[in-house]
């Protein structure tokens, strides 16, 4: 079985609430399967809860619950800290049920002298450590190192709830940590507990269910936006992106829905480079955008060492709205890929494109049907799970990353392969697909493929969502970038 990150793990969680599995339901299930671990190991005997204020420690107080229901068992929890400290509302629910749950001793301790005097650390069979989940940031402190010294100078069996306290998931350097017999983790494996060295702090692993729903995890979700970098309130001007749209001269107004996403997707800086022809009008569109002119009425290779220049101070490429399928732009949009950096390649420039032998995963391409099986030379099967598979092994092949537009879309690096259901029908109107395209080149010009990609879709499609709401069938792509903050914001 595959293991992931824990910041993967909070994303899965973001997404069962945003499907609607509340956080207080996944720790029910999290602390009754610890419960049934411990009954599972001793059928009688005296245990020992420890617990932190957060979510690691609300999963210990419904463990505690669970099994104090049991007469063979005599149930101790301390609780580090006053429980007017606990952080979240999960957790706090849990903690004040403990008082009507028929537990030996109920005790809450933030002094580490008064843990230290605490006299129910002896003759424990188990002792279960909830201190200190995937929340932990640097070295233990106070009075949680000390609880960690005392749980570690007991003789008792240790549990440890998702991972040792002190012990980092995701393989940071361990200052301080429980060292325990057996540690239960949730969901899935996460990839600090299986390092080399993890055993001796983990003792054995045990990946126990909590109840999460399938498609938190196959289908992109809220959760997902949470790994995007964020634009951080000490940046500088293009720190958070500088995205080259290249594009129009059969059209105009694509090329501008492009850069008009991308900027209120987040990206710093947008230039459109765009053949003479159409520049003034793409211009009128906003005064937020900075356009280059380009000799000719269509893309053509002699603007190609102004676009070189340009592509060195821009950190990705958009390429394709509007351009049309001169043959002589397409022929240029052959000779550009391989000089950028990275690029978003859509609409007219996907057509009878030839990728560059190494594509290294430096291109997003986002094909309809249609377009993908020119590309790919093989049709796109209707059932889901082909689609998958034939978009997977495309992008595998290629190295790129792949999003197969459609009623769900498709979307892949080659190892990883997820779906979109965000999105309506009322996206049919012209326009759409360079909206997508412009937040794939804001989020791509900071984040790495197949998460720009996969938030991108969601975030175009969340954003069409709400725009139908308010206009129905009636919707324009511009309806959608005027919604794309309503669903970024607070998050990115
Ligand atoms: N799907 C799941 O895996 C589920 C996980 N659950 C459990 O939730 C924890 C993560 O909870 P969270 O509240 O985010 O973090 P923690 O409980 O690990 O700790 C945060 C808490 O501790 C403080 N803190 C952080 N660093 C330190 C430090 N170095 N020293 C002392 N204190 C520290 C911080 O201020 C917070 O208050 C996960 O592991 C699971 O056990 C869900 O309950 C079910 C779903
Ligand atoms: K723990």
């Amino acid at each position: 079985m595959f293991s992931i990150t824990s910041s993967k793990m909070r994303s899965i969680d973001a997404n069962c609430a945003y499907l609607g599995l509340s956080p207080v339901q996944l720790m029910e299930n999290a602390g009754a399967a610890i419960a049934r671990e411990i009954m599972s190991k001793i059928r009688y005997g005296k245990v020992l809860f420890v617990a932190g204020r957060g979510n690691n420690g609300g999963d210990t107080f419904v463990a505690a619950r669970h099994l104090a229901m049991n007469r063979n068992y005599e149930v101790k929890l301390i609780l580090l800290g006053h429980s007017s400290r606990i952080r979240t509302e999960e957790s706090k629910q849990n903690f004040s049920l403990l008082r009507y749950s028929g537990l030996t001793e109920l005790i809450e301790i933030a002094d580490s002298k008064e843990l230290e005097k605490y006299p129910g650390w002896k003759n424990n069979d188990i002792i279960v450590d909830g201190i200190l989940g995937s929340g932990i940031k640097g070295a233990p402190r106070e009075p949680e190192s000390t609880a960690i010294d005392l749980i570690n100078s007991s003789n008792s069996y240790i549990i440890s709830v998702d991972s040792p306290s002190g012990y980092g998931m995701d393989g940071a350097e361990v200052v301080k940590s429980v060292i325990a017999d057996l540690t239960i983790t949730f969901h899935r494996m996460k990839t600090g507990l299986e390092l080399p060295d993890s055993e001796k702090y983990t003792g054995l692993v045990k990946v126990v269910p909590i109840g999460v729903c399938k498609d938190a995890e196959e289908y992109v979700g809220m959760g997902d936006l949470i790994s995007l970098s964020r634009r951080n309130s000490e940046a500088h001007k293009g720190n958070s992106g500088r995205v080259l749209v290249i594009g129009g001269g059969a059209y105009y107004g694509a090329p501008a829905l492009a850069a008009m996403a991308a900027l209120r997707t987040g990206a710093d800086i947008v230039t459109v480079a765009v053949p003479e022809n159409v520049a003034d009008t793409v211009a009128s569109f906003s005064p937020n955008l900075i356009v280059i002119p380009l000799e000719g009425d269509r893309l053509n290779p002699s603007n190609i060492p102004v676009l070189e220049t340009l592509l060195e101070t821009h950190d990705v490429a958009v390429i394709g709205p509007g351009l049309g399928r001169d043959s002589a732009t397409l022929e240029t949009v052959e000779q550009l890929l391989p000089i950028c950096r990275k690029a978003v390649v859509d609409a007219d420039a996907l057509f009878g494109l030839k990728l560059p032998v190494k594509s290294e995963g430096k291109f997003i391409l986002t094909p309809h049907s249609a377009e993908f099986s020119c590309l790919s030379g093989s049709s796109v099967p209707k059932e889901l799970d082909s689609k998958k598979a034939v978009v997977g092994s495309f992008a595998s092949d290629k190295a790129v990353t792949v999003i197969l537009k459609g009623k769900i879309d498709v979307i892949s690096d080659g190892s990883v392969t997820r779906l979109n259901r965000t999105g309506n029908a009322g996206m049919a109107v012209g326009g759409t697909g360079d909206v997508l395209t412009g937040i794939i080149g804001a989020l791509f010009a900071v984040n790495d493929a197949i998460d720009a990609a996969l938030c991108a879709v969601f975030i175009s499609g969340a954003a069409g969502d709400l725009a139908f709401q308010e206009k129905g069938n009636g919707l324009l792509a511009t309806d959608i970038i005027d919604r794309i903050t309503d669903v970024i914001s607070g998050v990115l």
